[in-house]
């Protein structure tokens, strides 16, 4: 079996405030996400997002279905997202192959039975994902940057200067319940997501990658009154319950995934939280 995802229980507000830093990493923090030849990840039980990496490397990776779907195949009753974060890659997905460059997106639909990840020609493949239970059937479709929905906040004077790809969402591709996008910062930008927000309709999970050599990011987490933080490297990913915030610094620029499920399609749907309220 090249499939292993462990399975993480929702956490309550009030809990997580008694937590000790092993604690919230064991329950926040996914520590290894690309392991050699396998498809690796979290079950979480907040909004049932599977989120997690995919490592061909020198044989080609099938998503398996795995015993917490109790499901003939994984995507009997799912959808797919996935990112390429590493080099070229290529998917066969029920038989039609597809290529993913660096930073491009594939939804892949509820329905589909097959799918196989191959190692790559051109360097590491690394592909990134997310999964969400699925009430329909929508048609498997790539996402490049050029195709995204994009907007760029922040400045450099704030140290928050960057770019928003949104690249699985609603005005781009039909999703069930996931949205997934990236977001660059410039360099000399350290701070992700501020000022932060959380959203009670939606989970969400993040995914930090090119961060050079030596950095690290602390990632906050927690309700607007009550942050704690994680100190994360490069190709770490974490999860955000609907009541957290989810904001970052890091030691340099970096490149995140974010990725969501819930009650909504909708991005702008935030409760935003002025900085100067944060404790
Ligand atoms: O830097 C940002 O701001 C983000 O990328 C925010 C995420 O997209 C997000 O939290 C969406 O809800
Ligand atoms: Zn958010």
């Amino acid at each position: 079996m090249s499939i292993a995802i462990e399975t993480r229980y929702s956490s309550h507000p009030e809990d997580f405030k008694k937590y000790q830093t092993t604690e919230i990493r064991e329950k926040f923090l996914l520590e290894q996400i690309f392991v050699p030849n396998q498809i690796t990840g979290v079950y979480t039980m907040e909004d049932r997002l599977i989120v997690g990496g995919i490592n061909p490397v020198d044989r080609p990776v099938t998503l398996e279905p795995v015993d917490q779907l109790k499901a003939e195949y994984f995507l009997e009753r799912r959808e797919l997202g996935i990112i390429n974060v590493g080099a070229p890659a290529s998917i066969t997905v029920d038989g039609e192959d597809f290529s993913l460059s660096h930073k491009e997106a594939l939804y892949i639909g509820k329905g589909v039975r097959e799918v196989i990840f191959h190692p790559s020609k051109e360097g590491e493949a690394l592909i990134y994902f997310n999964s969400a239970p699925a009430h329909a059937a929508y048609p498997t479709k790539k996402v490049s940057q050029d195709d995204a929905e994009v907007v760029t906040l922040g400045s450099l004077e704030n140290s928050n200067h960057r770019t928003i790809y949104k690249l699985l969402v609603n005005s781009v591709v039909q999703t069930c319940q996931l949205q997934m996008g990236m977001t660059e910062l410039k360099p000399g930008s350290v701070w992700n997501t501020m000022p932060a927000h959380t959203h009670d309709r939606r989970m969400e999970a993040y995914f930090y990658f090119d961060l050079a050599e030596g950095n690290t990011i602390s990632h906050y987490l927690g309700q607007p009154d009550e942050t704690r933080h994680i100190w994360m490297k490069n190709h770490q990913a974490v999860l955000s319950p609907v009541w957290s915030i989810h904001s970052g610094a890091g030691t340099s620029n970096y490149t995140f995934i974010w990725g969501m499920a819930g009650e909504n399609l909708d991005y702008g749907d935030m409760d935003v939280v002025a900085p100067t309220d944060l404790k």
